[in-house]
């Protein structure tokens, strides 16, 4: 053990350079060269805008749809993402009078400690970590997804990848675990999209509600400009962030008292209270089987006048739960949280926008 007490004076410690921990380092392409080799044509420009707009009317509650963010946890296998995808684009079709439905497209993954971090960072499944292939095949599949007609959404995890994908995105979450990251409230106030900022794995709002102020501000902050040179950043502030409730350690919080609370929160603070249920993750107990239960009970209150509650955010895949990351693995089931079948998803789906009349 040649451990460093934390008392020790900076002249007694052993001498390392700053990087002595650190084995390699690899450039990869600027965002603004992956962009070149993968544009997005001035059609899509266009589509995503008009779906920015949208998600933004509902949010607004200009227009009373309820906003769908509806997918796998995360991608691992584009075949099975453009399936799943092309069964969207129709669901979409059919029921896109009731339901704003917008595919989540989750590339990076936060990790309570460790595990496979998304596709974007190691699109072979092997630890092998090709950040480079990684990024471009996460833009490439969502290109994809955008042909099909699909508005995308994703959580933006490493601020710094955030340009290799933003201008592809009509939603965005700041994840539990990075909703408290002064980082990511500058991240998002330099960002022109909806942004939802989830409450904290406690379950805390106010962690939350602190960012919804702080990334509606303009920032001066250090990032990284589209030649992915180190750069200062001036930011405008972003008014379309949101909160998402996705429970916490204690239990769920969509139920009408934690709705109540949530929105009487906001308003006290100032805030537009613009609320999103996440049916997965703590408020289903990662049971993807209880996340009919959870819309239900969202829809009930929305039926009920709650007029906050915007929208919901569903884990859903070709196939029922997940399985372990492994050398063999079945097709169109998710390899990190549990999700919900398609057959599952697309019958809840249509029973939401039934209710919904
Ligand atoms: O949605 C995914 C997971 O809930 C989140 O990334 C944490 O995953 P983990 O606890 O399996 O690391
Ligand atoms: C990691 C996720 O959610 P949360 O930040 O709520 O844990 C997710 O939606 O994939």
């Amino acid at each position: 053990m040649n451990a460093v007490p934390c008392c020790t004076s900076v002249a007694e410690r052993p001498a390392q350079t700053p990087t002595a921990r650190r084995r390699s380092s690899a450039p990869l392409p600027s965002p603004g060269q992956l962009r070149q080799r993968l544009p997005l044509s001035a059609h899509l420009t266009h589509q995503v805008e008009t779906s920015r707009q949208a998600v933004r009317a509902v949010l607004d509650g200009a227009d009373e749809r309820l906003l769908v963010i509806v997918g796998p946890c995360s991608l691992h296998c584009p075949d099975a993402t453009l399936d799943y995808a092309a069964r969207l684009a129709e669901l979409s079709v059919e029921l896109g009078d009731r339901l704003l439905l917008v595919m989540r497209a989750y590339v990076e993954k936060p990790r309570t400690t460790i595990g496979w971090k998304g596709l974007a960072y190691d699109p072979q499944l092997d630890g092998s970590g090709d950040m480079a292939a990684g990024l471009a095949l996460s833009r490439r599949l969502m290109l994809d997804l955008l042909d099909l007609g699909l508005p995308i959404a994703t959580e933006l995890l490493q601020p710094l990848a955030a340009d290799y994908f933003e201008d592809l995105l009509s939603w965005a979450a700041i994840g539990a675990r990075t909703s408290e990251s002064q980082i990511h409230r500058e991240l998002v106030s330099g960002l022109d999209l909806p942004v939802g900022f989830k409450n904290g794995t406690d379950g805390g709002l106010a962690i939350a509600c602190d960012a919804m102020r702080s990334a509606a501000h303009p920032h001066r902050h250090l990032g990284m400009d589209a030649e992915g040179q180190t750069a200062l950043l001036q930011t405008h502030g972003n008014p379309d962030t949101h909160l998402v409730l996705r429970g916490g350690h204690q239990g769920p919080n969509y139920e009408v008292e934690h709705v109540a609370q949530a929105r009487e929160t906001l308003e006290r603070q100032g805030i537009a209270a613009r609320i999103l249920v996440d049916c997965s993750h703590a408020n289903s107990g990662k049971d993807p089987f209880r996340q009919p239960a959870v819309l239900d009970r969202v829809l009930d209150q929305r039926l009920a006048g709650e007029r906050a509650l915007r929208g919901v955010m569903l884990e859903s895949n070709l196939f029922d739960g997940n399985q372990p990351l492994a050398a063999r693995l079945d097709y169109g089931v998710s390899i990190t949280d549990g999700c919900l079948g398609w057959e599952g998803t697309a019958h809840l789906l249509r029973r939401t926008a039934a209710r919904l009349g």
